[in-house]
């Protein structure tokens, strides 16, 4: 998510954020006025601005910021007045500038998580935990740029469940969901660390496996087949999966042509096993 997105999207209110960070900038410019005609020393102030803005990010009622800006303003006033006693001028400054640091640091952190668990949203299927499509296509894209700085051989496997529709309309959503899951454990369970699994959507899962040759992918084809086969059968579900697969050598156009070159694979495994099966 931009930045600047991520900014016109919280909520403060009536208000934006904004328009807020904005109000904080000018009270922020107005203190260092003040000190700047008074002379004072205006470093310390400065370091309202971050825990104020952070405020004006995070928190959801506009009060919050405007009361911090509202302390601010008396602090420092009071501080001028007073500016003639070093000592208390000193711990005024002190006690705002911790007080304003801490703030600063905690809401930092909670702007972060809070960001980290929208980008882990965004990026996973939230049945399984396994990436989306959307990653899963920038992870290609990058074994993409990979390769053609340092050449070598990357495979995709594209992974279809067969008749999941009807698992579903006998057994139930519930039982289709619990499949979909078993294949994801599956899936992870028998490939690399290396390698990355994700649901592209409905009963379709891809995997990228880089370095891995023709014969290897073959290889895991086989493997995984059986693995599936194995697991469904111990939990119930009279389901198997077609998987297809490309070895790509030379770098594809883009992510999108090795997916549908991966899927084409599959379809045509679907194909033979629905003519064998008639
Ligand atoms: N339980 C469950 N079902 C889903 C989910 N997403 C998609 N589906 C179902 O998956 C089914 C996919 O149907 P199809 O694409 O026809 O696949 P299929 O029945 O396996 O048919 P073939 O691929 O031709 O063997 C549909 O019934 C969807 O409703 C999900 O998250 N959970």
């Amino acid at each position: 998510m931009r930045f600047s997105h991520f900014l016109s999207s919280v909520p403060l209110g009536r208000f934006r954020a904004r328009t807020v960070l904005a109000l904080s900038i000018v009270v922020m410019l107005g203190l260092c006025i003040v000190d700047i005609v008074t002379p004072t020393d205006i470093r310390l102030h400065v370091l309202y601005v971050f825990p104020l803005a952070a405020i004006a990010y995070h928190c959801p009622q506009v009060w919050m910021p405007v009361l911090g800006f509202v302390v601010a303003i008396i602090a420092q006033l009071l501080t001028v007045y007073l500016q003639q006693n070093f000592k208390t001028v000193f711990i005024i400054d002190g006690v705002l500038a911790v007080a304003s640091s801490t703030l600063a640091v905690v809401l930092s952190r909670r702007l972060r998580a809070s960001y980290i668990a929208i980008a882990q949203l965004a990026d996973t299927d939230a049945l399984t935990g396994l990436y989306n499509r959307r990653r899963f296509q920038s992870v290609i894209d990058a074994e993409l740029r990979r390769q053609v700085r340092y050449g070598g051989v990357f495979s995709i496997l594209a992974i279809d469940l067969n008749d999941f529709k009807r698992l579903n309309d006998t057994e139930g959503h519930h039982a289709g969901d619990q499949a979909l899951v078993l294949l994801a454990r599956t899936l992870q369970a028998n490939t690399r660390k290396t390698d990355c699994v994700a649901r592209l959507g409905g009963d379709e899962f891809a995997i990228l496996m880089p370095q891995t040759t023709d014969e290897n992918c073959a290889q895991v084809r086989k493997q995984l087949s059986i693995e599936i086969e194995r697991a469904m059968i111990s939990e119930g579900f009279s389901i198997s999966a077609s998987i297809g697969y490309v070895a790509f050598k030379v770098a594809p156009g883009s992510a999108s042509a090795a997916l549908q070159a991966a899927d084409r694979e599959m379809y045509k495994v679907k194909v033979a096993r629905k003519s064998s099966t008639i």
